[in-house]
C-alpha cells in the first residue's frame, strides 16, 4: 500500500544513487578497515587485498549474534521510564523504554566481569573483519525483512520517503517509519544499542590490545576512547531526545539506517583507535591539553544546542528557555530565534563538527587516514542540514522564510 498524498521527493540520486551508495559504503568501510591496519594507512589508494580467509571466522556469526541477543535482552528489562514519541498519522503515539544507559553501564560490568575472568578481550581486534563481514549482511538480510514486512503494513504506518514504488529505492530508504517485533521498536533499537554500544567496545578492545602489545596504551588511544566515551554516553543519557530526530520521525527503517547502526558506526567510527593500535602517534601533555579543550568547547555547544531545542519542545514556559525570542508558525509550534538557535540554523551540527575535530587531532597530520570521520561527517551534515531545511520549509513556509532572513547561516556563523 502506498501512503495517501503526493509523493515525496526523491533523495540521495534516486534508485541509481541508492544502488550506487549500497555498494559504495560497505566497500568503503572495507577499504577503511583493511588502509588502518596496512603500513601506509592511505584514505586514497588501495590498500594492500586482505589475506585469504580473512574476512571469514565461523565465530564471527556467533558473537555477533550472540552480542545483538545481549543488546535485545538488556532492551527488555524494566525500564527507569517510558517514554511516548511524536505523535502519528494515525493521530496514536509509540511507547519507547529509555533504559540505554542501563544498558550500557550493564554492558560495562559484563565486560569487567569477563576480564577478571580472563576474557581475551584484545583479541575482538582480529575479528574485526569477519564481525564487520557479518553485520553487513545481516543488515542487507534485515532489510529484505523489513521491506517484505512492510508490505503488510498499513498505509498509516509508512514513512513518508520510501515509498516511491521503486523497490530499490525502497529497500535502501525504508518504508516503514516505526518497525516493531513484538516489544522490540526495530529503528529506536538499533540506532542506540548494539551499534553504538559495540563502537565503544571495539575501541576499549584496542585499547587492551594496545596495552598488551606496547606495555600501556598510548595518550593518544586514552584520548580517543575518552571522548568517544563522552559521546555515547551522552547519547544514551539523552536517549529520549533521540525520539524527535529525523530518523525516528522521518525516514523509513531500510538498508541505509540498518547498515549504518548495525555495521557503520562500530566498525568506521572505531577508525581513529584502529589507526592508533598500528600507527602510534607521539602525543604530548600541552598538545593534549589543547585538543581537550576543544572537545569540551565542541561537547558544550552540541549539549547546550541539543538541550536548549529539546526543552523547548517539552515545555516552552519552561524558565531556561521561557526568555527567549520565538518565531509563531501556522501549525502552532514556535521556532526560536535567540540562544544557540538564533547563532546558526544547526548549532548542534556545529558543536558535533568540533568534536569530531578533536577526535581526529590525536591522531597526528602524518595521515589523511584518521580524518576520514570529519570529512564524511562533514557532507553528511551539510547534505542532512539541507534535507532538515526542505521540511522544515514544507512544515513551516513563511514562517520558516522568516527564520532563515532572521539566522542566515546554516552552521558555521559568517562562512556556511
Ligand atoms: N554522529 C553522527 O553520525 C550523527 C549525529 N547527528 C547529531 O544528531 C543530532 C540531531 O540531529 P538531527 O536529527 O539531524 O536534527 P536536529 O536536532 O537539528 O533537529 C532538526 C529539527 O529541529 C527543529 N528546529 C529547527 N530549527 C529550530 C528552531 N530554531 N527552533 C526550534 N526547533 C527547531 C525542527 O523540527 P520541529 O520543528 O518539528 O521540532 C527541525 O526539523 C545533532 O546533534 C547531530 O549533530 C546526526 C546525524 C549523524
Ligand atoms: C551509512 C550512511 C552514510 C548514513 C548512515 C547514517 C547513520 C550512521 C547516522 C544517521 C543518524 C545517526 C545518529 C547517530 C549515529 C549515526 C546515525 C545512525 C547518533 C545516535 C549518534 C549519537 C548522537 O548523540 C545522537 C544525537 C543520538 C545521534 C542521532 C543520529
Amino acid at each position: 500500500m502506498a501512503p495517501q498524498g503526493s509523493p515525496a521527493p526523491l533523495e540521495f540520486g534516486g534508485p541509481l544513487g541508492a544502488a550506487a551508495l549500497m555498494l559504495l559504503l560497505p566497500a568503503t568501510m572495507f577499504h577503511l578497515l583493511l588502509a588502518a591496519r596496512s603500513g601506509p594507512a592511505r584514505l586514497l589508494g588501495l590498500p594492500a587485498p586482505p589475506p585469504a580467509g580473512a574476512l571469514w571466522s565461523p565465530a564471527a556469526p556467533l558473537l555477533w549474534l550472540s552480542w545483538l541477543g545481549l543488546q535485545a535482552a538488556f532492551y527488555l528489562l524494566p525500564a527507569r521510564k517510558v517514554a511516548e514519541g511524536q505523535e502519528l498519522k494515525d493521530k496514536s503515539r509509540l511507547r519507547y523504554p529509555i533504559n540505554g544507559f542501563q544498558a550500557l553501564v550493564l554492558t560495562a560490568l559484563l565486560v569487567g566481569l569477563g576480564v577478571c575472568a580472563g576474557l581475551p578481550l584484545g583479541m575482538l581486534t582480529d575479528m574485526l573483519l569477519p564481525l564487520a563481514a557479518v553485520a553487513t549482511l545481516a543488515a542487507f538480510l534485515f532489510s529484505l525483512l523489513l521491506y517484505l514486512k512492510a508490505l503488510l503494513a498499513p498505509a498509516s504506518a509508512l514513512a513518508p520517503g520510501g515509498n516511491s514504488g521503486n523497490p530499490i529505492y525502497d529497500f535502501f530508504l525504508g518504508r516503514e517509519l516505526n518497525p516493531r517485533i513484538g516489544p522490540l521498536d526495530c529503528k529506536y533499537f538499533c540506532e542506540l544499542r548494539p551499534g553504538l554500544i559495540g563502537w565503544v567496545l571495539i575501541n576499549l578492545a584496542l585499547l587492551v590490545q594496545e596495552a598488551e602489545l606496547r606495555g600501556s596504551p598510548s595518550l593518544a588511544m586514552w584520548l580517543v576512547n575518552g571522548f568517544q566515551l563522552l559521546y555515547v554516553g551522552d547519547a544514551l543519557w539523552h536517549e529520549e531526545a533521540i525520539l524527535t530526530t529525523m530518523d525516528i520521525t522521518h525516514d523509513g527503517f531500510g538498508f541505509m539506517l540498518a547498515f549504518g547502526d548495525l555495521a557503520w558506526v562500530p566498525f568506521t567510527y572505531s577508525l581513529q583507535a584502529q589507526f592508533l593500535l598500528y600507527h602510534p602517534q607521539p602525543l604530548e601533555l600541552p598538545m593534549a591539553s589543547v585538543i581537550c579543550l576543544v572537545n569540551a568547547v565542541g561537547y558544550y555547544i552540541f549539549r547546550g544546542a541539543n538541550s536548549q531545542k529539546n526543552t523547548f519542545r517539552k515545555n516552552p514556559s519552561d524558565p531556561r528557555v521561557a526568555g527567549l525570542e520565538t518565531i509563531s508558525t501556522a501549525t502552532g509550534k514556535q521556532l526560536l530565534v535567540s540562544g544557540w538557535w538564533g547563532m546558526v540554523r544547526h548549532p548542534n551540527y556545529l558543536g558535533d563538527l568540533i568534536m569530531a575535530l578533536a577526535w581526529s587531532l590525536p591522531c597526528g597530520v602524518s595521515h589523511l587516514l584518521p580524518y576520514f570521520y570529519l570529512l564524511y561527517f562533514t557532507a553528511l551534515l551539510v547534505h542532512r542540514e539541507a534535507r532538515d531545511e526542505q521540511q522544515c520549509l514544507r512544515k513551516y513556509g513563511l514562517a520558516w522564510r522568516e527564520y532563515c532572513r532572521r539566522v542566515p547561516y546554516r552552521i558555521v556563523p559568517y562562512v556556511y
